[in-house]
């Protein structure tokens, strides 16, 4: 018998995320960055563009030469030399002057406004024009883009292409990251058997292991899978205990329920697992333990599958997000309109599974009725959760939930 107060799953969450730290950095080659955890605000060294640049191929000038050029009276520029991307500028342009500019180059001294070629008449030296242009008429100033100081990454922002872009507009080839956060994935239950070996009588496959993997890696940590450990709990606590010395957390499936061979809560504390929840009020999901050691989480999940997937999504997946360094750890909540039945009451939170649909611009999900915690077939496709909140009656077409993106 427990001696833990059951949660709800936020309570739960909170919890664990009162408690965990951030886990150590790591310093990787920008070509590697993608959805990684930039470690530290990274701010911009120089400006964006570093000089006024033309955008167009044409002509800089001075805009006072050409401020009463019109159809009758239009303006003609000695053309002095051509610039392109990545030249530098020569002389500073004086009166009466233009230079041939092509798209990138730096607009040189002197000039202070751009004309595109086909809005001039042109030969080899001399550029005509028949309208006026104002300072700074088609000229992208230095600073535009971004500005010196900027800041460019914020800590815990996962990156992307735009920060990609961003760090490799300032030069910068190698950017400090989290760790991925290393989580051994143990499953317990001896009529499990592995993919690839022979089934024999009642005995199942070892799903959870791979769904945990998948899902593990999706937010950003490196699954290793440690083993099964039957329902000994000497096995079960030396194998957690030897992942929770080489690996950053761990995930056990299966045994943490009433059963006389569930004994993965008292293998978690045989390892010296100091356990903060035990239980959750939420459905599926409800069978399931909580603990650290030395910083490190030890989640140990039920082992039937959806339930399983449940409490990662709920509980589990936003402290491993806070472990991994992320800035924004916890899922958005969004309001979602049901576009269907389901019939069973709950006495606690019970967490509905689907798809989310956009209808006439809302946000929609109807619920297959197959919602049990050994149904894996209704996660296929799900990629949002319905909280139906503890106490309400079976759900009707129309009524509108909080939920989260899974
Ligand atoms: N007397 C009670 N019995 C149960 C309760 C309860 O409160 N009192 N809760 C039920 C609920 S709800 C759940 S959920 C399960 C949780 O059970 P355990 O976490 O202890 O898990 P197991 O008994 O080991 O396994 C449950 C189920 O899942 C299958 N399983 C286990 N591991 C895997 C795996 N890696 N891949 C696929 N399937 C797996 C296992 O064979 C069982 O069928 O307890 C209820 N009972
Ligand atoms: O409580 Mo079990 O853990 O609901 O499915």
């Amino acid at each position: 018998m427990s001696v833990f107060k059951k949660l709800s799953f936020r309570e739960t969450r909170d919890r664990l995320l009162s408690v965990i730290g951030t886990i150590g950095t790591e310093n990787v080659e920008l070509s590697e960055l993608c959805g990684r955890v930039i470690a530290g605000n990274i701010t911009a060294a120089m400006m964006i563009p570093h000089y006024d640049r033309s955008p167009f191929d044409g002509y800089a000038l001075r805009s006072e030469d050409v401020a009463g050029a019109s159809e009758d009276n239009p303006v003609t520029l000695k053309i002095i030399y051509e610039i392109k991307a990545g030249d530098t500028a020569g002389r500073p342009v004086k009166n009466g002057e233009a230079v041939k500019i092509l798209t990138g180059a730096p607009v040189p001294d002197g000039a202070d406004c751009v004309q595109k070629y086909e809005d001039t008449v042109f030969d080899e030296d001399s550029v005509t024009l028949s309208a006026p242009l104002k300072f700074n008429q088609n000229v992208v100033r230095a600073g535009e883009d971004v500005k010196s100081g900027m800041l460019l990454a914020e800590n815990g922002t996962v990156a992307d292409a735009a920060v990609m872009g961003m760090l490799a507009s300032q030069g910068i080839g190698v950017v400090p990251v989290f760790r991925r956060p290393r989580v051994a994935v143990i499953s317990t239950g001896s009529e499990l058997v592995e993919v690839g070996e022979q089934l024999t009588g009642s005995r199942i496959y070892n799903t959870n292991r791979y769904m945990l993997e998948a899902e593990l890696r999706r937010c950003g940590c490196i699954p290793f899978y440690a083993g099964l450990a039957g329902d000994d709990p000497g096995v079960i606590a030396k194998l957690v205990s030897e992942s929770l010395d080489t690996h950053d957390a761990v995930v056990i499936t299966g045994g943490v329920s009433a059963g006389d061979y569930d004994f993965v809560p008292e293998a978690m504390e045989m390892t010296g697992v100091e356990i903060l929840c035990q239980g959750v009020k939420m459905k599926p999901g409800m069978a399931s333990v909580y603990g650290f050691r030395n910083g490190k989480p030890c989640f140990g999940l039920s082992g039937n599958p959806a339930s399983a997937m449940t409490s990662f999504y709920a509980v589990c997946r936003p402290v491993l997000r806070k472990y991994a360094g992320e800035r924004n750890w916890l899922p958005e909540m969004i309001k979602v309109n049901m576009t269907g039945d389901f019939g069973k009451s709950a006495g606690c939170e019970r967490l509905l599974r689907g798809r989310m649909s956009i209808e006439n611009g809302v946000i929609c999900m109807r619920p297959s009725s197959e919602q049990g915690n050994a149904v894996i077939s209704s996660m296929a496709g799900a990629n949002l959760m319905v909280i139906i909140p503890a106490g309400h009656g079976p759900v009707h077409a129309g009524e509108i939930f909080d939920g989260f993106m899974i």
